[in-house]
């Protein structure tokens, strides 16, 4: 059986499963995977009360398995694997699944799912999107599709936001999948190829969209690699052994955190960097771009667009540019060259700044993902950025790493046979998810009534103000037994934050990009008497902070934001790490005029409009000040939303110039 790359046989997207991995042979794995993968498979039941009968007839089920012995559980789950991976699927196998899961759960885990976590389960598996409450518990519910598709053969990955949430999450259900016989296994950026081989070979692998991405671009290389090695083996009538890929197929794909991945992260597509020398930027042109541009005057020379982190070149620059550069050979003499590589210099000098957009680390630029506020050491600018941004920082990287790959997460996805999510904060983008991804979105009722109370927005005169009036509510929630959790977007503010806290005696935690080796530690802690924490978006989405009982009793978490994120999505998942599973707690945006997004998207006039009603309410609170902070939020989220499009059909273009050229990546 010859293997066969997605991206060369678009109908055939599970060409990247090696023989040797499954013990099922190719048509019986494909007829397990088209069966289980057809919409119509799994009746869609898009209501908590159209599911009821089925919650009833789990319910029994689970009620006959409980009173088994474990040799004849053990039985049951057998056949059920029988008959799940066989020739006809009955939905009475899914209901016996999911009262075994529920029982498996309570069993290891000491933790009964809620008919609202069945029902949302049951949803994923029909390859829907779920939208469930922050804090509702997401993360045990993927269990349910996770092991019902790994016990029929198919190959699961469940992928989530950061390496941090793929630890836990797999540590944790560990034990749930073992009492199913299924072995799970997680990917991480340290790990070797062999390493990664295991994990993949797993029934169930835990892994982030970056890891997963950056394998398969991999595998696609190497596969490119290999085919066209083949006239020369032929020729040579060597006996090669054929590259057997990581990956087992892009089969059944949950994805936590859907907004976080497929939305927030969709603007840049993922870049595979290997070592060759010729198309990027050496080190030697990125220092001469740099110099130039250092020599050059803002409005006379260029202008710079902070929105769009765009530098432009005027007549009077090009012209500048194209006397200074008289002497440099090379590419130096084209002008389209000159002009990209000073432009590119420009916006690395005033564009991006450190510890807001990237962070020097162990002498590398990494940049800091603004959603999540994580380094991405494996993502790199294109166009030779990424080398003037090393140089810039006197980082000595040397000329080695060259991308010569990439995909856009919307053409990675929608590769997968069946694709599902979830997130607490998804409902705001279902249509473009739908539209671009293929799932649709179902609001999936909580299991119990939010107690999450959420106070109006304050905006501060000043970052002294807020500061100090936030550390004034510090002292308040403390001594009133209660932890806290201040959320900020930059490192930088993250930093300040702290060293204000320092100076007037506030014991606190820090958790950002830089501070990041005791995170488990750090959010261990957080939800304890007087406990402050002041960590990036980090502490935000997937985390899951314990309030001590003293704590819960007192109130609950008290969570406050310091900072407008991108996207509201993204201050809601802040706020949701207050009042889980039925807690008390609260949260509060307490902004400051100088807030960088604030002063940046809204126009001069309405600033000093803001201004004007900000000082009057005395770094208070009203309708209309939450309104004008919200337009100027909506106005990234609109423009982030154009980028993404722009990133989609960049990808499209490009697949169609290579498709005409016989290429497949
Ligand atoms: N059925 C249940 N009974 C009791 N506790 C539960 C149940 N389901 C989940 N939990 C607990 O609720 C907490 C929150 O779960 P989890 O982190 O999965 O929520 P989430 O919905 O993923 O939140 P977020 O959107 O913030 O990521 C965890 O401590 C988890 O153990």
């Amino acid at each position: 059986m010859s293997q066969t790359l997605a991206v060369a046989r678009p109908g055939l997207r599970l060409g990247l499963r090696p023989e040797s991995t499954a013990s099922l042979s190719q048509s019986e794995f494909d007829a397990v995977i088209a069966r289980w993968l057809n919409h119509r498979v799994v009746p869609e039941l898009r209501s908590l009360r159209k599911f009821r009968k089925r919650l009833q007839a789990i319910d029994e089920a689970e009620r006959q398995v409980g009173g088994l012995d474990l040799v004849a559980r053990n039985c049951v789950v057998i056949s059920l694997r029988e008959s799940l991976a066989g020739k006809r699927l009955e939905t009475s196998d899914l209901v016996q699944a999911f009262a075994l899961i529920r029982l498996a759960m309570e069993q290891s885990l000491g933790l009964r799912l809620h008919d609202e976590q069945l029902y949302a389960g049951w949803c994923l598996l029909t390859g829907n999107c779920i939208e469930m409450q922050t804090g509702e518990g997401k993360t045990v519910t993927a269990v349910l599709p996770a092991i019902v598709m790994a016990l029929a053969g198919v190959p699961v990955h469940v992928i989530t936001a950061n390496e941090y949430l793929v630890q836990r999450d797999c540590r944790e259900l560990n034990a749930v999948y073992q009492w199913f016989g299924l072995r799970s296994g997680i990917v991480l950026a340290e790990q070797d190829e062999s390493e990664r081989r295991s994990a993949y070979a797993c029934d169930i692998v835990y892994c982030t969209h970056q890891q997963v991405v950056f394998d398969y671009l991999r595998d696609s290389r190497a596969m490119e690699k290999h085919r066209r090695g083949i006239t020369e083996k032929i020729r040579n009538l060597l006996d090669v052994e054929p590259y057997t890929p990581l990956l087992r197929g892009l089969c059944f794909a949950i994805v936590d955190e859907i907004d976080s991945v497929l939305i927030d992260d969709a603007r840049t597509p993922l870049i595979l960097a290997e070592i060759s020398s010729s198309e990027d930027l050496s080190m030697a042109d990125a220092a001469i771009a740099l110099a130039m541009a250092r020599g050059l005057e803002e409005g006379l020379h260029y202008t710079l667009r902070h929105e769009l982190r765009q530098a432009h070149l005027s007549k009077t620059g090009l012209q500048v540019i194209r006397e200074r550069t008289q002497q440099l050979s090379g590419t130096w003499q084209f002008e389209r060259y000159r002009h990209e590589r000073i432009s590119q210099a420009l916006t690395a000098l005033y564009l991006y700044r450190p510890d807001v957009d990237y962070l020097v680390q162990g002498g590398r630029v990494e940049l800091i993902d603004q959603s999540t506020g994580r380094p991405t050491p494996q993502r790199r600018l294109q166009h030779g950025l990424h080398r003037i941004l090393e140089v810039k920082e006197r980082c000595n990287v040397g000329d080695e790493s060259n991308p010569v790959s990439s995909l856009s997460f919307q053409r990675f996805f929608t590769r997968y046979h069946r694709l599902c999510g979830m997130s607490g904060t998804v409902w705001e983008a279902r249509q473009e998810l739908h539209r671009v991804y293929g799932p649709r979105v179902v609001s999936v009722p909580t299991a119990q009534k939010s107690l999450r109370k959420i106070i109006p927005t304050r905006v501060a005169v000043s970052r002294k103000t807020q500061l100090e009036l936030v550390a004034r509510q510090i002292e308040q929630l403390r001594s009133a037994g209660r932890s806290v959790l201040i959320g900020t977007r930059t490192v930088q503010l993250s930093d300040q934050t702290s060293q204000y806290l320092s100076h007037i005696g506030i014991e606190h935690t820090v958790l950002n990009a830089r501070q990041d080796t005791e995170e488990a530690s750090v959010i261990s802690q957080a939800g304890r008497k007087a406990q402050v924490t002041v960590a990036t978006n980090m502490a935000g989405r997937g985390t899951d902070i314990k309030p001590d009982p003293e704590v819960i009793e007192a109130g609950g978490l008290h969570v406050i934001n310091l900072e407008m994120n991108d996207s509201r999505r993204i201050d809601r998942q802040l706020h949701g790490r207050s009042a889980r599973q039925g807690d008390p707690g609260s949260c509060q945006d307490f902004l400051s005029l100088d807030d960088e997004l604030i002063v940046k998207e809204l126009n001069p006039l309405l600033y000093s409009l803001l201004s004007i009603l900000v000082k009057a309410s005395g770094s208070g609170s009203s309708l209309l000040i939450t309104a004008l902070i919200r337009s100027a939020q909506s106005k990234v989220e609109r423009r982030h939303h154009e980028q993404r499009l722009a990133v989609s059909k960049g990808q499209t273009r490009l697949q169609r110039a290579l498709a005409i050229g016989g290429g497949s990546e």
